[in-house]
Parts: C-alpha cells; sequence; structure tokens
C-alpha cells in the first residue's frame, strides 16, 4: 500500500477530537446546557499555548488552530441539535457530566499539539494544503464521517498550513 500521507496523524488526531462532539452534544441536550462554553475554550486555549511553548511552537498558531477545533465542534453540535429537533427524531441518550468526555478531548488537545510538533517542517510549505486535503479525506473516510463531519472537519483544518510556527 501507500505510505501514509505525512499529515495522517495530524488529521487523525483532528477528526478523534471532532468525532467527541457528539457525546458532547448528546449529553448538552440531556442536560439543557448551552453549545458554547467560554470558560472551557479558556481553558482549552490556555492549556494548548503551553502545550506550544513547551514544544517551541509559537502559541499564536497553536491557538488559532485549536480556534478551530473550538469552532468546527460547535459546526458539528449545532447540526446534531438541529437534526434532534425535528419531528419524529431523538437525541441518544447522555449523561449530563461533561468530566469523562472533556477528559478524552484533553488527551486528544495534547495528540494535536504533539503532531503539529511532528509536522512543523511540513506545515509552513506549499505541499501543505494538498497534503492536509488528503489526509483529512483519508481521516474522514476512516472514522465514517458523514457530510456534517466532513464538512466541520475542513473547517478544524483551516489554519494548519501556516507561514511561519516558530516560537522565536
Ligand atoms: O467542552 C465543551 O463543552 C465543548 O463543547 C467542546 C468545546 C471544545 O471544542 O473544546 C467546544 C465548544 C465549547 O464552547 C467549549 C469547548
Amino acid at each position: 500500500a501507500a505510505p501514509a500521507p505525512s499529515l495522517s496523524g495530524l488529521t487523525d488526531a483532528v477528526a478523534g477530537r471532532l468525532a467527541l462532539a457528539d457525546a458532547v452534544a448528546a449529553s448538552k441536550w440531556a442536560s439543557g446546557a448551552a453549545i458554547d462554553d467560554p470558560a472551557r475554550e479558556q481553558v482549552v486555549l490556555d492549556t494548548v499555548s503551553q502545550l506550544a511553548l513547551d514544544r517551541d511552537l509559537d502559541p499564536a498558531y497553536v491557538r488559532n488552530v485549536f480556534r478551530d477545533q473550538i469552532e468546527a465542534s460547535k459546526t458539528v453540535q449545532r447540526g446534531l441539535f438541529a437534526l434532534w429537533e425535528l419531528p419524529g427524531q431523538t437525541a441518544p441518550p447522555a449523561t449530563p457530566d461533561l468530566g469523562p468526555v472533556r477528559a478524552a478531548i484533553n488527551e486528544f488537545n495534547v495528540a494535536i499539539v504533539d503532531e503539529l510538533a511532528a509536522s512543523r517542517d511540513v506545515v509552513t510549505t506549499l505541499r501543505c494544503p494538498p497534503e492536509l486535503a488528503v489526509s483529512s479525506a483519508r481521516s474522514a473516510a476512516g472514522a465514517g464521517f458523514d457530510p456534517l463531519h466532513v464538512a466541520a472537519l475542513a473547517q478544524a483544518g483551516e489554519s494548519v498550513c501556516a507561514v511561519s510556527t516558530g516560537s522565536s
């Protein structure tokens, strides 16, 4: 088989994080919580900024990538809420406790920053956009994504290909 495209590790981690939006949405639907949680977003962005510094990556670059991760998660959550509001549709049963799914999201956050560090020499080149597209398609297929999740995965990758990633 052909070797995996170089950004596959990154897009697999991004897709894995995005797939957790389904469990987040089900939990929020069950509890009546709002999709937007600005305090949690701040914790995520501050955490990944520190992870970036630890890996000598530009924290502003990594924050931008994670703003897109958060927006992509909300795209999926809003899409699922819209679906569950339709007559005859039901949300899957879920517990209101977001703790376990957020712990899983935290693990993907670390994996994504690790992959950004591993891909630092690719993401600043013209190879990045086509490799990101191929890797995203591969990850989406592997995850069995529907059109809602495929669209959100593209949104999640919008800031990956960058001019510079260094912290200096
Ligand atoms: O943790 C949540 O409540 C989520 O919905 C996930 C997430 C994220 O992607 O990290 C997305 C939207 C919220 O505003 C906060 C965080």
